[in-house]
């Protein structure tokens, strides 16, 4: 029987190793006392330069993490992933995001040595996932040649919203078609009614978006979204020019259920791609009409560049490998219930957003892939807000807060084409709020004082484009891999986001039958307080 991540002997030579902390460990001491702390704890990766050392690392913290990352078979997951198999075990499926950017000839994987041949089904998988893109790359280009369509809005929610929308505003120097891009995804009939005020039928392409063409608040925008576009002007016949069959595109796994709701232009995508990994899927569709087939081309590229060095590079150089093992250390040695992501780019802004669900959504768990519960922490909380805004907000308490919260800092080298005066304010503040956290500042009376050896991580990309993007966001997909594989959950599923769907149709049933038999009684009063009108504003 496999054991749990804490039954492993490695997971207890890590505890005694942390012992050595509590004897004090100083970050400062440690650069001192040895001069290639930091070519040590810091690397390269395809498009993306990583600093570790200021964390709480030893000279031997990592080699002892890689022990654990071989005891708990992550190469072996690794491998099963690479294979195809079902490694999301309580769904039964795969998980073969890394394969929507492998290109037709497989790429560096097949230079690298990774796949030798690809068994017959891999081989029409890809094949399945080239004419897809084929298909959407024309689509894209023949939407941004349509210069009678000026919005573009994407309906959809989860990993059907957060990756396009994080990789078009991050990209938003790349976009050349004119066209507005909106993103809708709350339920909140103010987000879709505040952009169906600024948009016209006859100009606009509405993106249904939904991997399963189920999720209650895709469905209603859609239907929202349909109704709004009959009554002003749109038509549900061919024969009229402005027509559903051209305003409307669904990008899903579930065609029947497109089809059904009367869209015919549909996308499609496979069950081995989970929600959180797919804006490389047909969900890319509005990242490809905004930025056009060739840069869409590059950000896989990019992201199957992080692949193939997850896939071959040694534990010792293996980014996302040690950003994973990084994450279980400060986690469950150091005992950091927390990161904050502190992306210094305005275009990054949302990054924080997506890598809650990709994060929390893939590793929130309590219980192993076997079903064995788990008497150890798992996924931190993952928050954050681009700097430097951050550090005239809650910057104040990872300073001086009694919590020690590690910092993931994330910064560009070029700043793009905006005056060069405010990148290098933004980089140097990134760089000296790593530094503030690290040497605290002492003797000027204990309201001003800093206690420092405060850890943190900072990643800096050459730039915001295209392929580096694709790799920073591929880096997060395996890092969080890596953990779950440590803490032997599947990072694939979701289960708990169910319970509260099902809850808020029985919640419906209850108000209309006004039979709230098994209800408690607080709940039973809010629903009831919902009914009532506001009195006085009470
Ligand atoms: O793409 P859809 O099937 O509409 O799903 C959208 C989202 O909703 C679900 O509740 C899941 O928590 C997410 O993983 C998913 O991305």
């Amino acid at each position: 029987m496999d054991l749990v991540c804490h039954e492993a002997p490695e997971w207890a030579q890590l505890q005694v190793h942390f012992q050595a902390f509590k004897e004090g460990f100083d970050l400062q001491q440690a650069f001192g006392a040895d001069p290639q702390r930091l070519e040590k704890l810091s690397q390269q990766a395809p498009y993306v330069f990583a600093d570790l050392s200021k964390n709480w690392l030893l000279e031997n913290t990592e080699a002892l993490l890689a022990q654990l990352g071989h005891a708990r078979k992550v190469h072996a997951l690794r491998d099963s992933m690479l294979a195809g198999q079902a490694i999301n075990t309580s769904e039964g499926r795969g998980a073969m995001h890394w394969l929507l950017r492998t290109p037709q000839d497989g790429g560096l994987l097949r230079e690298n040595k990774v796949v030798q041949a690809w068994p017959a089904d891999m081989r029409q998988a890809l094949g399945d996932v080239h004419s897809t893109l084929n298909a959407m790359l024309q689509l894209a280009e023949q939407l941004r040649a349509d210069s009678r369509i000026t919005d573009v809005v994407n309906i959809g929610i989860g990993g059907s919203h957060l990756g396009p929308e994080v990789v078009v505003q991050a990209l938003e120097d790349w976009v050349d078609t004119g066209k507005q891009f909106h993103f809708v995804s709350n339920v909140d009939g103010h987000e879709l009614g505040h952009v169906l005020r600024k948009v016209r039928p006859e100009s606009t392409l509405f993106l249904i978006a939904s991997k399963s063409f189920t999720t209650a608040e895709t469905m209603l925008n859609a239907h929202s979204a349909r109704e709004w576009f009959l009554a002003n002007g749109g038509s549900d016949s061919a024969e009229d020019a402005c027509n559903i069959d051209r305003h409307f595109v669904a990008l899903t796994t579930n065609t029947e259920a497109a089809a059904a709701f009367g869209i015919s232009r549909t996308l499609g995508f496979w069950d081995w791609v989970g929600g959180r990994f797919s804006l490389w899927s047909a969900i890319g569709l509005p990242i490809a009409i905004a930025i056009g087939a060739t840069q869409f081309r590059r950000l896989l590229q990019g992201a199957h560049a992080m692949d193939a060095h997850f896939f071959t590079a040694p534990d010792a150089q293996n980014l996302p490998m040690r950003l994973g093992l990084l994450d279980v250390w400060n986690r469950n040695f150091c005992g950091f219930s927390s990161r904050c992501i502190a992306p210094y780019s305005h275009g990054l802004r949302r990054l924080t957003a997506y890598l809650q669900q990709l994060e929390m959504e893939s590793n929130g768990k309590r219980v192993t892939r076997h079903g064995h519960k788990l008497e150890v922490p798992t996924c931190a909380v993952v928050w954050g807000e681009p700097g430097t805004n951050g550090q005239h907000a809650f910057f104040q308490m990872l300073h001086q807060g009694p919590d020690v919260i590690p910092v993931e800092f994330i910064a560009l080298r070029d700043g793009g084409k905006y005056l060069g005066a405010h990148h290098q304010s933004l980089v140097i503040n990134a760089i000296a709020q790593a530094q503030a956290l690290m040497v605290g500042r002492h003797g000027e009376g204990v309201e001003r004082d800093c206690p420092g050896n405060r850890p943190s991580t900072f990643l800096l990309l050459q730039s915001l484009d295209p392929a580096s993007l694709g790799a920073l966001i591929a880096l997060y997909e395996h890092r969080v891999f890596v953990s779950g594989a440590v803490w032997g959950i599947n990072s694939f599923d979701q289960w708990g986001v169910e319970l509260g769907k099902k809850l808020a149709q029985e919640l419906r049933v209850c108000q209309q039958t006004d039979d709230w038999r098994g209800v408690d009684p607080s709940t039973v009063s809010l629903m009831q307080r919902l009914a009532e009108s506001p009195v006085n504003g009470n």
